[in-house]
C-alpha cells in the first residue's frame, strides 16, 4: 500500500500527518510504531490522522498516535499542524476550525503572521477525569519516584500530565526520573511527565518527557498544563511565555473553568510517500 504523509512539526515536536479523507486507510499499531521510527521508517514523534467528523458540531475528526503506537487524547503542536494542514491542503477555506478528538472540541485558528492559534478546552483537575489515583483532589500531591518524595501537580488537558517545578531546567531530572513517572502506578493510563523552572510571573522554562514518545523538544498541552500548574500554584500570572527547547509558546488561562489559550508557530517541512 503507497501512503501519501507530510512531515511537520511545532517547536520540533515533529509528526507525520496523514490525510484521511483523500486516502482510504486503517493501519495497525505496529504499522504506526514503523512510521514513527527514526532508523526504520519516516520518524516522528506523534502521528496525527486527519478525517472526516462524527460530529455534525465539527469540521474534521483528529485522532493522535504516540510514537509507541498508542492512542491518545489530545496533542497541542499537533493541533496547530492540522489547520495549517487542512487549509494548505485545500481540505477547508476556514482560517478557523472546530476539530473532533477524543477529548472533545478544539478550535484552532490561523493568525494573519503566520501563527497559529489553539483554544485547547478548559484543564480538569479532579483525579478520576485524569486518571490519578488520589483521595481527593489537591493543589500538588506527594509522589514516591525512586528514592525521592516528589510535589507534583496533576492536569489534564484532555491528556495526563504530571508537574513538577525544578530550580534549573537544564540539570531537571529527566532522564532519571521521566520514565519513573511516565508509568508511575498512580497513574493507570501514564502520564506526560513537565518539568518546570519560574523565570519570573509571566515566564517559565519547560521539558516534557512524554508519555508514548520520551522526551520531545516541546510539548503543547504540556505546555498549557504547566502554566495552569504554576497559575493554581499562585506562582504564575494568566499570561505565560513557555520556553522549551524546541522554541516559544505563549499561553494564557484566566482560571478555573475557563479554556486555555495557546499560541505557536505550525511548520510543513517535506510531503512524501512511503510504501507500507
Ligand atoms: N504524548 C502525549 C500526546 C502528544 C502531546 C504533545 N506532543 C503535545 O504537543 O501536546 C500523550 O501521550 O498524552
Amino acid at each position: 500500500m503507497k501512503l501519501k504523509f507530510t512531515k511537520m512539526h511545532g517547536l520540533g515536536n515533529d509528526f507525520v500527518v496523514i490525510d484521511c479523507i483523500s486516502q482510504n486507510i486503517s493501519l495497525s499499531g505496529a504499522q504506526f510504531r514503523f512510521l514513527a521510527d527514526r532508523h526504520f521508517g519516516i520518524g516522528c514523534d506523534q502521528i496525527l490522522l486527519v478525517e472526516n467528523p462524527t460530529r455534525s458540531d465539527a469540521d474534521f475528526r483528529y485522532r493522535i498516535f504516540n510514537a509507541d503506537g498508542g492512542e491518545v487524547e489530545q496533542c497541542g503542536n499537533g493541533a496547530r499542524c492540522f489547520v495549517r494542514f487542512v487549509h494548505d491542503k485545500g481540505l477547508t477555506g476556514k482560517s478557523e476550525i472546530r476539530v473532533e478528538t477524543a477529548s472533545g472540541i478544539i478550535e484552532p485558528r490561523l493568525e494573519a503572521d503566520g501563527q497559529v492559534t489553539v483554544n485547547m478546552g478548559a484543564p480538569r483537575f479532579e483525579p478520576m477525569e485524569i486518571p490519578f489515583l488520589a483521595e481527593k483532589r489537591a493543589l500538588t500531591y506527594p509522589l514516591p519516584v525512586g528514592d525521592k518524595i516528589i510535589d507534583i501537580s496533576a492536569v489534564s488537558m484532555g491528556n495526563p500530565h504530571a508537574v513538577q517545578v525544578v530550580d534549573h531546567i537544564d540539570y531537571a531530572p529527566v532522564a532519571e526520573q521521566g520514565t519513573l513517572i511516565e508509568n508511575h502506578p498512580a497513574f493507570p493510563a501514564r502520564v506526560n511527565a513537565g518539568f518546570m523552572q519560574v523565570v519570573d510571573r509571566t515566564h517559565i522554562k519547560l521539558r516534557v518527557f512524554e508519555r508514548g514518545s520520551g522526551e520531545t523538544l516541546a510539548c503543547g498541552t504540556g505546555a498549557c498544563a504547566a502554566a495552569v500548574a504554576g497559575i493554581t500554584r499562585g506562582l504564575l500570572d494568566a499570561q505565560v511565555q513557555v520556553s522549551t527547547r524546541g522554541g516559544e509558546l505563549a499561553i494564557r488561562w484566566e482560571g478555573e473553568g475557563q479554556p486555555v489559550w495557546m499560541t505557536g508557530p505550525a511548520v510543513t517541512v517535506f510531503e512524501g510517500e512511503i510504501n507500507l
